[in-house]
Order: structure tokens, then C-alpha cells, then sequence
């Protein structure tokens, strides 16, 4: 039974901080059970600020880093090293400065690299390469131990937008073609995909967020707000600062 946390901090710093601890700890686990931790990073702002914290905490350097598999949830298809490309932003805020094994990090494709400008083609590319990553005979997908989303103040995940198309997607991974939010194109692993991590952490700070917060955590239809319907197997959480609760039935919280 999968359970819904929601924990509240105040401002955004905080939240990164806290974002960032909770993460070197979880990888730290995953490390001493099984050797090797599996985690699907985001795009966003609030995702810099988190991989910028983890870079300053010293417990970070618990981690073996050789034994960590980075995902990508959604990719804006742009050239590579665009400074609007998810990955960009990861690599500046934290991976460059680790010592990674480059086998691991799967970076979805770039706009002009071997598919061209077909984000069709990259996005069966990245399926391709999440299905060679899964346990043999098991799934088209390896494990996430946490699968981090930052949520748009429309109520989109990744790149899975309100009332667009790719919310019907089947498959692993998903071009989105007419984005609402710049760049119009883009590719994105699906809901269902998302759904099959262990965690999902939907990380959001500022009032801009509240509105789709305080819906998507109050039972609104994952159609109309992908947010809701982005659930983990073993847990959702809800990484909140005070503004983007503001929302948020005070029941539903686990701090204030
Ligand atoms: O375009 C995107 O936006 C969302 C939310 O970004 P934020 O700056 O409002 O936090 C992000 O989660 C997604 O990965 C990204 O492609």
C-alpha cells in the first residue's frame, strides 16, 4: 500500500536544503542494502536548487558516486549543452562536480544528435535505453529509488501538460510536440513510467504553485493536473515550502 506524505518547510532555501539531506541519505541507504542507488532527476528551478545543496552537504561525500544511475523524468529537446536543457542545468548546479561513472548517466537525447530534430525518434531512443537497463525478462524499466518532479504552476510534471496528448501516451517514454511552456518540443517519460518508481518526490516552492498544488493533493482529476496523478509504489511526497501549501488542507500536513 502506497502511502502520501506531505511535509511543509519554510521558504525555498529550506526546502533545498532539506530536499538535498533527504536525498544523500536515501542514496546512502540504497548504497548499503544493494551496492548502487537509482534516481531520476528533474528540471526546474527548484531542482538546481536542490542538486546545488546536495553539492554543499557534507554528507554527500558518503556517497560512492560510481555507483549511482542518474535518469532524466523530461528533456526540453534542444541542442546539446543549450543552457535551457535540463541536463545542462543539472551538470552546472551539481554533476560535474562528481565523480560519476559516465556509463550511468543517461541524459535524454539532444535536439541534432544522432535522431536529428525527431524528438519521436529520441524519445524511443531513451525507451530503448531504459528497457536495456531493466532486470532481464522483467519490465522495460530498471528501478528508481526516487523519482523527483518539480510541478508546474499549470499542474505539469516533467513534460506531461493539462489536457494535452501525452497524457494518453503508452509506452515508456513520450515526444510532446506544441508544449504550452517553451521549448514547444520536448521528450518526456510517461505517467504510467513515473508511476513505477519506489518514491516519487513532487518538490515545489512559491506562490505561483499553490493553486495546483493545493488541487492536485485535494483530488483532482491527473488529466486536468498531471501532478495528481504522479504516485510512487511504495511512497509519494510532497516537498513543500509554506507558500506553494498554501493550499494545502492543514490536515493534510505533516509540518508547519
Ligand atoms: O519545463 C519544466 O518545468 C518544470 C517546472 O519548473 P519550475 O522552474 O517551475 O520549477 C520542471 O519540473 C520540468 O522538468 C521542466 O522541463
Amino acid at each position: 500500500m502506497s502511502e502520501t506524505v506531505v511535509v511543509v518547510v519554510p521558504d525555498a532555501e529550506i526546502l533545498a536544503s532539506a530536499v538535498a539531506a533527504r536525498l544523500v541519505v536515501k542514496i546512502i541507504d540504497a548504497q548499503a542494502e544493494r551496492g548502487w542507488a537509482s534516481i531520476v532527476l528533474t528540471g526546474g528551478r527548484v531542482a538546481a536548487k536542490v542538486l546545488r545543496a546536495v553539492r554543499e552537504l557534507p554528507a554527500a561525500d558518503a556517497i560512492d558516486w560510481t555507483h549511482v544511475d542518474l535518469w532524466w523524468g523530461d528533456e526540453r529537446f534542444l541542442p546539446a549543452g543549450d543552457p535551457e536543457r535540463n541536463e545542462t542545468q543539472a551538470r552546472e548546479a551539481l554533476l560535474d562536480a562528481l565523480s560519476l561513472d559516465p556509463a550511468r548517466v543517461h541524459p535524454m537525447p539532444a535536439a541534432g544528435g544522432p535522431d536529428g530534430d525527431d524528438a519521436a525518434a529520441a524519445a524511443a531512443r531513451y525507451a530503448r535505453e531504459l528497457a536495456a537497463a531493466a532486470k532481464p525478462g522483467s519490465s522495460e524499466l530498471p528501478h528508481f529509488d526516487v523519482l523527483m518532479l518539480g510541478v508546474g504552476e499549470d499542474g505539469h510534471v516533467a513534460s506531461i501538460f493539462p489536457e494535452h496528448p501525452v497524457y494518453h501516451a503508452t509506452g515508456t517514454t513520450a515526444p510532446v510536440h506544441n508544449s504550452p511552456k517553451p521549448p514547444p518540443t520536448r521528450v518526456t517519460l510517461t505517467l504510467p513510467t513515473i508511476q513505477s518508481a519506489e518514491e516519487v518526490w513532487l518538490v515545489a516552492a512559491g506562490p505561483d504553485k499553490a493553486a495546483a498544488v493545493g488541487m492536485a493533493i485535494s483530488g483532482a482529476g491527473p488529466k486536468q493536473l498531471p501532478a495528481a496523478g504522479a504516485t510512487g509504489t511504495d511512497r509519494t511526497l510532497w516537498l513543500l515550502d509554506r507558500a506553494a501549501a498554501a493550499n494545502v488542507p492543514s490536515k493534510l500536513r505533516s509540518l508547519r
